[in-house]
């Protein structure tokens, strides 16, 4: 990956994104009291700068995958690359964002959204300037003084968003990062988030339980069958981009809504998956 040289003399990363490869990954928990089998023999191949998502049912380890392609945790065999790098430890080209938005409340809003520039060698000369972009990209100028106790919910994941696009990432994980939010609410940040996509092309890899939402955002959304999880099926999004509000009341995207339903059905039932 390439790399600039910032105002003040520090290399960062450029947003070119990252390709991710996963190679027969298994995951087993082994706890006091028992062992767990949460993913068995994953094999995925994400494209550079597609937004993929990740479905399935509760348990099926959606979460542990995206942890260990952040580096988070280790496969217990096979193997997880980025660009070609096996990942061995969380990496700085990639940014994460979870359900919770884990603000530091002690800090404002403006300095919650640089918080991984403050922990990676410090604010660049365009750091604050690129935080208020963010900011206003999410719908949220005029906010930077801010502290956490002084915004909803809504506006708390807006931040936490900011935040984990703050060191432009070539890679982005989302973990139901919508899902604690209104029907509302999340209609609007999933317009954002794709806003900002289009604006600074990136991977994304994205977890929810939504069908609906996983078909508005993505370009593949990957089935996952339940636990041990494996990888039931790979659903192309064929609909138009950018994608409108309006594309949420075209019959193309219930069709697909429709048969991905179906596909996470068969998956939940144990039936064989494979092209969709
Ligand atoms: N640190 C851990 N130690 C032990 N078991 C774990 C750990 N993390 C996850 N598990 C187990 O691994 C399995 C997969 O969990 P994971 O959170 O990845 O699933 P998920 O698909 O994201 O679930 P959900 O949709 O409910 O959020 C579950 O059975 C869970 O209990």
């Amino acid at each position: 990956m390439a790399t600039r040289t910032l105002a003040n003399g520090s290399r960062r990363d450029t947003t070119e994104p990252s390709a991710i490869t996963a190679r027969t990954v298994s995951k087993v928990f082994e706890g006091k009291r028992q062992r767990v089998s949460a993913l068995s023999e994953v094999d995925i191949d994400i494209e550079a700068g597609q937004f993929v998502s990740l479905i399935g049912p509760s348990g099926c380890g959606k979460s542990t995958l995206l942890k260990m392609i952040a580096g988070l945790l280790t496969p217990s065999s096979g193997t997880i690359a980025i660009d070609g790098d096996t990942v061995v430890e969380p990496l700085p080209q990639i940014g994460v964002a979870f359900q919770k938005p884990t603000l530091l409340r002690w800090r404002n809003v403006l300095d919650n959204i640089c918080l991984p520039l403050d922990l990676d060698g410090g604010r660049p000369a365009d750091g604050e300037t690129r935080a208020r972009e963010l900011l206003a990209m999410m719908g949220l100028a005029g906010f930077e003084k801010h502290y956490p106790k002084e915004l909803s919910g809504g506006m708390e994941q807006r931040v936490a968003i900011a935040r984990s696009l703050i060191t432009q990432p070539s890679l982005l994980l989302m973990d139901e990062p919508f899902g604690a939010l209104d029907e509302f609410t999340r209609e609007d940040l999933n317009d954002e988030l794709l806003r900002v996509w289009q604006h600074e092309p990136k991977t994304v890899v994205f977890v929810t339980h939504s069908i609906s939402e996983a078909v508005f955002l993505s370009d593949h959304v990957v089935v996952m069958s339940a636990r041990p999880g494996r990888i039931h099926a790979t659903v192309p999004v064929i609909l138009p981009r950018p994608r409108e509000r309006s594309l949420r009341n075209a019959p193309e995207f219930y069709d697909t809504i429709r048969h991905i339903r179906a596909v996470l059905d068969e998956a939940r039932l144990g039936e064989a998956g494979g092209e969709h």
